[in-house]
């Protein structure tokens, strides 16, 4: 029997580890891509011998000349490949807001989710990388995320009572790469991710390649790491500030000022962010400056006026209330 390349080795290993934590039939998400049919082709041969089922899901956003083709030739490879079902999910992208990246990857996740409650599956697999992972930090860096937006993407996340699985977080683009050709597949090459319209594209062709030459090759490795890290402190100071903000409710939606001041400032602003979540904010709207107005109210407090919230609130002091 011929050797196993290391980078199928390596592919399948992640794929193992992540389906033990699953305890039901799962779904890759596949668009063809290297990542991702390396991904899938990994899940078609780990999951029988795991004893559990495992399907596709390939969506077509019907933004590109081809698109229709290429999802039913990813169908067809996942059919023979032995995955089932297979599906090919045709989403509508345009009319959403926030560019159309973020429209069609919003498009994606409903079909990708709305698959997985019709279909029965306990978690879908995602195909990001380490590279993948590594750009995210960078971007987030780079537009003063905070400890939460560079903590990158979770290797696991719950929506709607689904796992979104991210098994190849600990691999390289480049082994999922070597993986298909090793498999003798052919990728889709997708032409955003080269299109330097995205702010993506222009940190995966040019910055990130930049860092390693001045930094070294680490640098991947050092950012994806810095994810890691990040993403254990920000839950450890997200249960912190869930307890103080348990502590410093007040009957009336109320919060206690004296109770808030207390507090270190990181856990302060994220209790005022939890607070006007709660209060119906929609994450995406409430920036860094809501919720500097909001600590203001509790730190700098001069009698100002009330702070706008998205979504159509107030927040006001009253003595040493916030409401
Ligand atoms: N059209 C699609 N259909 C199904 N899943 C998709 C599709 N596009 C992306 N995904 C899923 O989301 C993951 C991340 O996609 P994204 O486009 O951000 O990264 P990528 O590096 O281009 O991935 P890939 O090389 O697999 O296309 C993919 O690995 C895949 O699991």
């Amino acid at each position: 029997m011929a050797a196993l390349a290391p980078p199928v080795a390596a592919v399948r290993t992640a794929v193992r580890q992540a389906l033990r934590e699953t305890g039901g039939p799962v779904l890759v998400a596949c668009s063809g891509g290297a990542d991702s049919l390396a991904l899938a082709a990994a899940t078609a041969f780990v999951a029988p011998r795991a004893g559990l089922a495992a399907g596709l899901v390939t969506v077509d956003h019907g933004l590109q000349s081809g698109s229709a083709e290429r999802a039913s030739a990813v169908a067809a490879w996942a059919r023979e490949a032995g995955l089932a079902p297979v599906e090919v999910a045709t989403v509508e992208v345009g009319g959403r807001s926030g560019g159309p990246e973020a429209a069609a990857r919003e498009a994606r996740y409903a079909a990708l989710l709305d698959a997985a409650a019709r279909l029965g599956a306990s978690a879908i697999l995602l195909g990001h990388t380490r590279d993948d992972q590594a750009e995210t930090v960078l971007l987030a860096l780079a537009r003063g995320a905070g400890p939460r937006g560079m903590a990158g993407m979770p290797p696991r996340r719950e929506v709607d009572g689904v796992a979104l699985l991210r098994p190849l977080l600990d691999v390289s683009r480049e082994e999922t790469r070597k993986a298909c050709a090793a498999l003798g597949l052919s990728p889709w090459d997708d032409p955003h991710n080269a299109d330097p319209a995205y702010a993506r594209a222009r940190v995966r062709s040019t910055a990130l390649p930049a860092l390693v030459e001045a930094l070294g090759a680490g640098v991947v490795d050092n950012l994806a790491r810095t994810a890691r890290l990040l993403a254990a402190d920000a839950a450890a100071l997200d249960e912190i500030a869930a307890s103080a903000l348990e502590r410093a409710r007040r009957p009336g939606d109320a919060l206690d000022v004296t109770e808030l001041e207390r507090l270190p400032d990181g856990v302060r602003t994220r209790v005022l962010h939890a607070w006007a979540r709660e209060r119906g904010a929609p994450p995406a709207a409430l920036s860094h400056r809501h919720v500097a107005a909001l600590d203001a109210l509790v730190t700098a407090w001069r009698g100002q006026g009330a702070v706008h919230l998205p979504g159509g609130h107030l927040v006001a002091r009253r003595g040493t209330l916030l409401r």
